[in-house]
């Protein structure tokens, strides 16, 4: 069985294969950003999308490499990185949401003190990190079974990294699985981390600090770490689709 055309069709003569992103409010989103450090979009695929994307897991053609969690100490369950050229709605739905998210990136170096300024296009930044031997995908397809779970961790993968990632729950909570919380810790200097919890129904996304942000503090702004991972998997099916925005080594 292949995957539907629908999820496949490559960007060709400004069709676009990914949802209207343009549709969520983004001053809410990059509000939520600053405060916490992650937003949700809600219902930002439908779940015939979410059920032809998880239909691609299978599909060998579609990846650059498959990864057991448990056999590097990541957890338990597996994923796989897609190859170039990726999937047509997933091309599309990287392109499209990292406008949005660079903007949010700059105003947090420049609150951190970074030099660094990112392009607010996401094929300028390919560009930086293939130039700096970046070069290999890092959009990737996660199953879950049950007693599965993703170990809290930070998706570097050299030394360019865009400082916002997304993961897309393409399962439903309650009907194809239950547990498999995503999951956020935020270490705080001299403080004790914060755990947030972030509640996904299928086709929502989140999008959260891979590593470092700025939080305002009563003496100036201070930085925290970020890392996300997945509660146990107590029964059924979880798929997710991450969308990474820097490419890997
Ligand atoms: O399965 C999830 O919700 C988290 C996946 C993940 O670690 C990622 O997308 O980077
Ligand atoms: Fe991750």
């Amino acid at each position: 069985m292949t995957a539907p055309a629908t999820v496949l069709k490559r960007p060709r003569s400004g069709v676009d294969a990914g949802p209207d992103v343009a549709r969520f409010d983004w001053g809410a989103i990059a509000a939520s950003l600053d405060s916490w450090g992650c937003a949700t979009l809600e219902g930002l695929l439908p779940a015939k999308t979410c059920r032809d994307i998880a239909a691609l897991y299978p599909e060998e053609m579609h990846f650059r490499s498959h990864i057991h969690m448990a056999r590097h100490g990541f957890g338990k369950g597996e994923y796989r990185y897609f190859k170039y050229p990726l999937p047509g709605l997933l091309a599309d739905l990287r392109q499209d949401l990292y406008p949005y998210l660079a903007s949010v990136a700059n105003l947090w170096n420049e609150k951190m003190g970074v030099a660094q300024r990112y392009p607010l296009e996401h094929r300028d930044f390919l560009q930086q990190c293939h130039a700096a031997g970046q070069t290999r995908p890092t959009p990737l397809l996660l199953q879950y079974g049950p007693g599965d779970f993703n170990c809290l961790h930070q998706d570097l993968y050299g030394d360019l990294a865009f400082p916002l990632q997304v993961a897309i729950l393409l399962s439903e909570p309650g009907r194809d699985f239950t547990g498999g919380e995503f999951v956020l810790t935020e270490q705080r200097p001299r403080m004790q981390s914060r755990a947030e919890v972030v509640p996904l129904r299928q086709g929502d996304a989140v999008i959260f600090a891979v590593n470092d942000r700025p939080v305002a503090g009563t003496r100036g702004t201070y930085r925290v770490k970020m890392r996300h991972g997945v509660s146990r998997i107590r029964s059924g099916q979880r798929h997710t689709v991450g969308v990474i925005f820097h490419d890997a080594r």
